[in-house]
């Protein structure tokens, strides 16, 4: 199969900036929605798997090109996995990363630091076309802790809180080649580069 463009179903600038790293050598050209003039779709999935399919198979419908969507998110123990598939909209339809991160505090604001464990969860989905039977879905995870203040001014999303034990740092103090090593995204796409190399040497 050969393919010289794909759509990246996202309307994200932090995605979008992360992917466009994380493509760079790519021999295949990889284009954000906005390229195409493609409007966000609404995320009516309970899963990440069906909201990635949602949002590929929409980009892929209206520029009729291959798509790659990415639906991701923050899931916190002590709040038995919330926020989850709902993160972007955690503080409500007006929701921001300020907002959604502001929420998350104080829904966490009694809870000490050895119950603060999170992961980020990515879920990437390539589509040949809008009706393909057959996507290739990979999964990716990245463990860390929510920080009882922000970190950092880099990343996107709740990165300022991501705390990385290890690290001694938050995502949002990681520079972009260095969260993408590690992160839910980094590693999804890595699978899904594999899958894909080998779904397009085929045939
Ligand atoms: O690396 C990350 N660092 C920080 N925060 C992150 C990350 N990865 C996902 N997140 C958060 C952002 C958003 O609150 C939710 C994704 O929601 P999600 O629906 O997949 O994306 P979105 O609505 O921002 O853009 P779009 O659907 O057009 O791809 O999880
Ligand atoms: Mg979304």
């Amino acid at each position: 199969m050969k393919i010289d463009q794909i759509v990246l179903a996202t309307g994200n600038k932090g995605k979008v900036a992360e992917f466009a790293s994380l493509f760079e050598g790519f021999s295949i050209s990889v284009k954000p929605q906005s390229h195409f003039n493609v409007e966000d779709v609404p995320e009516t999935g309970t899963t990440f798997v069906e909201n990635a399919i949602i949002k590929a198979r929409h980009a892929a419908e209206v520029t009729g090109l291959p798509a790659i969507a990415d639906d991701s998110g923050l899931a916190v123990n002590a709040l038995g996995g919330a926020p989850g598939i709902y993160s972007s909209r955690y503080a409500g339809p007006d929701a921001t990363d300020a907002s959604n991160i502001d929420k998350l505090l104080d829904a966490l604001k009694s809870e000490p630091q050895q119950n603060r464990d999170a992961r980020f969860l990515c879920v990437l989905v390539f589509m040949r076309h809008h009706l393909d039977p057959t996507p290739i879905i990979c999964q990716g995870e990245w463990l860390g802790e929510i920080s009882t203040e922000r970190h950092g001014d880099g990343g996107f999303g709740y990165d300022p809180v991501f705390w990385l034990p290890e690290q001694q740092c938050s995502a949002a103090q990681l520079d972009k080649t260095t969260k993408n090593a590690q992160s839910h995204r980094g590693k999804a796409l890595v699978s899904l580069m594999k899958e894909m190399r080998e779904l397009l040497a085929q045939s």
